[in-house]
């Protein structure tokens, strides 16, 4: 069955007002909400909703009823989405996760993974990150598109746990990673997950705080700088990280509650850093900011 979106064109702070409407609206459903810019300069964006083809007037129903107040003259469009398997359908227990073209599973689910997806293998253990947080699952889906659109040449994937997000864009990418975490027993994890999932080399693991270690100015600056803690901690390192950044480079963030977002937005964008999107999943936001 082919998946769909339904979208309404605003501008930025619309579509930042119909997120939290859409947020409000979908609750704690599994449906992956977003908001896009389609023309800086003339302020277009986009918010969307994503939905299988079946449940296209319920969920155009609600959204309708969403917007009714505010947004009433907005045209609800839709889009078919080729070929890309966007919502995780499992969030819950220890079943498959996809998230973009990832599919994250446990060593007993091998069987599940199918011809096209880019599987990782994570088993649950002593590290953050299976894939079923809706941070480390906003994370994979910015990620794809990222290292699909910008093809970066290096990442830093700081806060690792697991190791899922640095593994995933291995995967995707025969580039330089470095993956660091303050926490020494997730370091030996990822080292774990790392080798388990045939990588043999690219990834660099260190135990650091924040951007404590000289590995940092060995390996960056990055093209890529992908950091899934919390928010406080990831407002108080922005002029480190930004520092850290190569031109042109991206910035994928998350561990962030849709309501702290705009904080996060505003210490990036003190050090010249631009928001380019941000999606929602299951009350976390994950957001996409880039140099200039
Ligand atoms: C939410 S988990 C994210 C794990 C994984 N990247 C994911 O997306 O699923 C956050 C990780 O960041 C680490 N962490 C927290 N604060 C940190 C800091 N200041 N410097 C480095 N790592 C940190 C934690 O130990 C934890 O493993």
């Amino acid at each position: 069955m082919s998946e769909i979106r339904l979208y309404v064109t605003s501008t930025e702070k619309g579509a930042a007002q119909i997120l939290d409407i859409l947020s409000e609206v979908f609750g704690e459903e599994d449906f992956a909400i977003a908001t896009t810019e389609v023309d800086e300069k003339k302020d277009i964006w986009e918010a969307s909703v994503y939905l299988m083809r079946a449940e296209e007037d319920e969920v155009r129903q609600r959204i309708a009823d969403g917007l009714q107040y505010s947004f009433a003259d907005l045209d609800i469009k839709s889009e078919v989405i080729p070929d890309v398997d966007w919502i995780a359908k499992s969030l819950e227990g220890l079943k498959p996760v996809r998230a973009g073209r990832f599919l994250v599973h446990g060593s007993h689910d091998r069987d599940k993974v199918k011809i096209n997806d880019i599987a990782i293998e994570i088993d649950a253990g002593q590290a953050f990150g299976t894939g079923h947080h809706g941070t480390t699952a906003g994370c994979l889906e910015v990620i794809d598109q990222v290292v699909r659109a910008r093809a970066p040449r290096n990442a830093l994937d700081l806060g690792t746990g697991s190791g899922v997000l640095a593994i995933a864009v291995r995967k995707l990418r025969n580039i330089p990673v470095l993956a660091t975490d303050i926490d020494p027993v997730a370091v030996k994890v990822a080292k774990e997950n790392v080798r388990r999932n045939g990588i043999a080399s690219g990834i660099r693991l260190e135990t650091a705080p924040g951007f404590h270690s000289p590995a940092f100015r060995h390996e960056g600056p990055f093209d890529l700088i992908i950091a899934n803690i919390l928010a406080r901690p990831l407002i108080k390192m922005a002029p480190q990280l930004a520092h850290h950044l190569a031109p042109g480079g991206s910035v994928i963030l998350s561990g962030i509650l849709a309501a702290q977002r705009w904080k996060v937005i505003a210490a990036y964008s003190g050090v010249r850093l631009r928001h380019v999107r941000t999606i929602w999943r299951n009350g976390w936001v994950t957001i996409h900011l880039m140099h200039g």
